[in-house]
């Protein structure tokens, strides 16, 4: 395997410049920049010239819909992982709400595999907690887990495991098997044809409105759920301020409980909705201006562990219609960076250092990932990302890696660009100064 020799970065973004050696997948040295001698170089080493980056652990992404199996028109593991890479992950949880549903050990086996045939990215397939996502009975987890692909997240995200007996049963199981049930909470009597947050906005607009209850009473039953069955629960795309307050009760009293926020819930609000354009429809829906101020605190503090994309490509004849008939979701791998520089880089919320807690290290610790999220450091494995803090670029969707365009920050203006992508020590992404 060729080695790598990275010039001129600062690991972190803290301190003078050094460069890193990367030998067979590990770091191999970190010394102060410009200390390794040429002659001690080995042979054919690539060189990348970091000066001015900032080097971070490859960052994890708990959250991904990558379409494969089933709607590989959208999106496929191979296409999914190329944008993973480029933006900046060495990591991703694939969702289970795939056509067919990846709630056995076939698939999930069939999605590793295929992760690994692409090799970008370190794909781990998340199973279903219930039988074809339908709530009903619970989806063979412990064969899931023990399978060749080792799940270790469990989610029927799509839709919410909304039978408080069924949830229970989930997490009293989970905990045997030590693994964590990952919670898309929407309470589905709440939500009959909701379209948009229900507020002022959706009011104006006409639509039926998804209200920020249907996610706090959710994420409380099953708050309490978790903490009398000792298990671990993580809710997926914390997108209220109440939520965050619940996760801020929940965890003072010590329950296992830990959580995600979207890029676009922390930059976008319902304020888009009044350009009809379906390419603001998600689910959760863009809420108010000030739950994503709430939800950029509740992440600075710690209150929300990590950011996760929800990464959900949709064809065109699926956005490109009338706001009521359109799928919810958008794009988020190759933006998700980007935006928390906009977001909390910029703000002073967050230093690199928090960037790399939030998008690397918490997201490793919860999905269970040993070899990701780690220290810069000799000995450790080489999944690293190098990121230009100052640098912009512009948002094309048809650019993107990803099959589908749906990019709700198309045109936009975005700090921060992911200059390399490291797997392992082999370079899986690169814009430009590898020599
Ligand atoms: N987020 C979305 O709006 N859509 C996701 C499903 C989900 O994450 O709930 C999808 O699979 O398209
Ligand atoms: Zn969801
Ligand atoms: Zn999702």
């Amino acid at each position: 395997m060729t080695d790598v020799l990275i010039r001129g970065a600062r690991p972190y973004g803290e301190g003078e410049p050094c460069d890193v050696l990367v030998s067979d997948g590990v770091i191999a040295r970190v010394l102060a920049g410009g200390e390794l001698p040429d002659g001690d170089l080995p042979g054919g080493a690539e060189v990348i010239d970091a000066a001015g980056l900032v080097l971070l652990p490859g960052l994890v992404d708990l959250h991904t819909h990558l379409r494969e199996p089933g709607r590989e028109d959208t999106e496929t593991i191979a296409s999914g992982s190329r944008a993973a890479a480029r933006g900046g992950y060495t990591a991703v949880f694939a969702m289970a709400n795939t056509d067919p549903v990846a709630d056995n050990a076939l698939v999930v086996e069939h999605v590793w595999r295929r992760g690994r045939e692409a090799g970008l990215v370190d794909v781990h397939p998340v199973g279903a907690v219930t039988v074809g996502l339908g709530g009903e009975r619970l989806a063979e987890l412990g064969t899931m887990a023990a399978s060749a692909a080792n799940v270790r997240v469990f989610s029927d995200d799509g839709k919410c495991v909304h039978d408080p007996l069924i949830m229970r049963r989930a997490l009293e199981y989970s905990t045997s098997l030590d693994v964590v049930i990952a919670q898309h909470a929407e309470e589905p009597r709440l939500t009959v044809g909701a379209q948009a947050h229900e507020g002022e906005q959706a009011a104006r607009l006409g639509y039926p409105g998804w209200p920020a209850s249907a996610e706090e009473s959710i994420v409380a039953r099953d708050c309490i759920l978790a903490a009398h069955a000792g298990a671990r629960l993580h809710v997926c795309h914390v997108s209220t301020a109440g939520t965050a307050e619940v996760l801020a009760w929940a965890k003072g009293r010590g329950t296992r409980v830990s959580a995600e926020v979207t890029p676009h819930h922390l930059l976008l609000t319902d304020e888009r909705l009044g350009s009809y354009d379906p390419v603001n429809k998600v689910n959760p829906p863009l809420r108010t201006a000030p739950d994503a101020e709430a939800l950029r605190t509740a992440l600075a503090e710690g209150v929300i562990d990590c950011v996760a994309t929800d990464h959900a490509p949709h064809a065109v004849q699926d956005k490109d219609c009338e706001w009521a008939a359109a799928k919810p979701g958008m794009l988020g791998l190759q933006t998700a960076l980007s935006i928390v520089v906009a977001t909390m880089v910029r703000t002073g919320l967050l230093d690199w250092r928090g960037v790399a807690r939030v998008m690397s290290e918490r997201p490793a610790e919860i999905g269970g990932l040993p070899d990701h999220g780690r220290p810069i450091a000799v000995g450790e494995p080489a999944n690293l990302v190098l990121v230009d803090p100052d640098a912009e670029w512009t948002v094309r969707g048809g650019e993107l890696a990803s099959i589908a365009g749906n990019t709700p920050y198309e045109g936009m203006r975005l700090p921060g660009v992911v200059t390399a992508t490291l797997l392992r020590g082999r370079v899986t992404a690169a814009a430009g100064r590898i020599g």
